[in-house]
């Protein structure tokens, strides 16, 4: 195995994948172009089974899903069962604060400017709101295609609202808690945010904070898409779900219930080439799809409900 250099805080996703032995070079390529910087394998049980190095800042947990699609859509093209692909991180312990150096502040879209916790904000940046974040081991400091994508919809779509619109969008999958605090500070009164990660709940609570604001304004608890409805006391005007197009179809026949008649949702985390899919679940469930935005290889649907 080639030896392990250049991770900038010691943390490493480990990648492993199982598959037929004739597709061995081929996933050697894929994890190479990945940005792999080692890699092993071995046999087992009549398989291979391939470990691979990356640092942790080299990828999120969605470019790790992406890569497993590709390893799925390589072998389906050449007739094979689809390889396994499972990841984990390993050697954390200098995670949370070594990499904060290599972050910095970043504008998004027309009206946000993202600013490290640990970076001093200026007292005013004209017509952007200021967030301030500090995500721990939480996704979402903004420097994800979709995440950006979006704030980017969330600012279309809150474009012009008043406080006394009384706004609410519901956060499904809120990570940092970046999309509930941009959604506060472009215009939503109230936000509601759930993720199964308990982590995740912490660092919402702890950026709210961070931003000034009240806790009253950022309902938030780990479960999944059905203990937000449960939860609220009526449907939000709209939502965000920001996680993986698989997912993202399960949860589908629950949208009617997060919001209201006229309610819109924005989705992200879905590979171009995963459109197909996600549509035709909308489309199941009287959702169309009314923007559809790409960066990268990242696709952010607005979506309304149908007409017919
Ligand atoms: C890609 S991150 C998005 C974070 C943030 N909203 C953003 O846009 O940057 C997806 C988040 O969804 C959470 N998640 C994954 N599956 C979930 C589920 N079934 N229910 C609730 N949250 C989930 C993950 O823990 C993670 O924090």
């Amino acid at each position: 195995m080639s030896p392990l250099i250049g991770s900038i805080n010691n943390s490493w996703w480990e990648i492993q994948v199982i598959a037929k032995q004739s597709l061995e070079e081929q996933i050697f390529w894929r994890l190479q172009n990945f940005g792999c910087q080692g890699m092993a394998s071995q046999k087992k049980d009549g398989q291979i089974q391939i470990s691979s190095y990356l640092p942790v800042e080299k990828g999120s947990v969605l470019d790790l899903a992406a890569l497993s699609l590709w390893l799925k859509q390589d072998a389906i093209a050449v007739n094979y069962e689809a390889p396994v692909t499972q990841w984990t991180v390993i050697n954390d312990e200098d995670w949370s604060s070594s990499w904060k150096q290599h972050w910095s502040p970043q504008e998004i879209g027309d009206m946000l400017a993202i600013y490290p916790a640990w970076i001093e904000a200026p007292a005013d940046l004209g017509d952007r709101q200021i967030l301030r974040l500090d995500p721990g081991s939480a996704f979402g400091t903004g420097a994800h295609a979709t995440t950006q994508l979006c704030l980017e919809a969330l600012e279309m779509r809150l474009w012009g609202v008043k406080p006394e619109d009384k706004i609410v969008v519901a956060d499904v999958g809120c990570g940092s808690g970046i999309l509930s605090i941009g959604a506060l500070l472009i215009g939503a009164s109230q936000t509601y945010a759930i993720d199964n990660d308990i982590l995740a709940i912490k660092a919402t609570n702890h950026n709210r904070q961070l931003n000034g604001i009240a806790a009253e304004k950022i309902w938030v608890a780990e479960g999944s898409i059905q203990d937000l409805i449960a939860h609220m006391p009526e449907p939000a005007h709209g939502f965000t779900c920001n996680i993986l197009a698989d997912i993202i179809v399960d949860m589908v026949p629950y949208f009617d219930k997060l919001v209201g008649e006229n309610g819109w949702g924005i989705l992200s985390g879905i590979l171009i080439e995963q459109v197909p899919k996600v549509a035709d679940a909308l489309d199941a469930h009287k959702w169309v799809i009314a923007t559809f935005w790409k960066r990268q290889e990242w696709a952010c649907l607005t979506i309304r409900r149908s007409e017919y």
